[in-house]
């Protein structure tokens, strides 16, 4: 996966929208709260804990774009500390999705207190071991994030 490129077309979007909206700062706390939004969300899609519940998950296309939000604010993030790498370790493998989410909530809250470089790539690194289990490859992430990137421009042209 080419993470520069990833964090340049984020830097771009991020910046677009500071300005647009007229915000100063980083807003870390707000992409932080909207990271774990978006994992709520994406778990809901997946629907992997409702075990209450015989309606099965929505579509992977619907998945993978929930999950690229998440990559969004994880970049965001990132970028926020000056955190810019070409390269990221993927986490080990996660026996269920639930697993992988509870991890994943617990790394970002790890990363949320200390604010190490560490731990946002052991951060990064779970989110990309999670988007295994859920069945993606870094390749359709990729294609997904870039495809949701230029979504999120056409909002703002249109005044979101
Ligand atoms: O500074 C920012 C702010 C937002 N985003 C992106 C991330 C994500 O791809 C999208 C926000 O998520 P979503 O598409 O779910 O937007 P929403 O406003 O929560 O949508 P809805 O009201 O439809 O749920 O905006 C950024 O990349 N940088």
């Amino acid at each position: 996966m080419d993470w520069l490129t990833l964090f340049e077309m984020q830097e771009q979007l991020d910046k677009r929208i500071q300005s647009e909206h007229n915000l100063t700062g980083n807003q870390f706390d707000e992409r932080l709260l909207a990271l774990l939004v978006e994992l709520g969300e994406l778990a809901n899609e997946t629907r992997c804990f409702k075990f209450w519940s015989t309606k099965g998950p929505s579509a992977q296309v619907t998945i993978l774009e929930e999950y690229v939000d998440g990559v969004h604010f994880l970049l965001s993030l990132g970028l926020s500390l000056d955190y810019r790498k070409n390269a990221f370790v993927e986490g080990d493998y996660y026996l269920t999705a639930t697993d992988a989410f509870l991890d994943v909530y617990n790394k970002t809250n790890v990363f949320a207190i200390s604010r190490t470089e560490q731990s946002y790539e052991v951060l990064i690194g779970a989110y990309l071991a999670l988007g295994a289990t859920l069945g993606f490859t870094q390749e359709m992430i990729f294609k997904a994030y870039v495809a949701k990137n230029e979504a999120n421009h056409v909002r703002q042209d249109n005044g979101y």
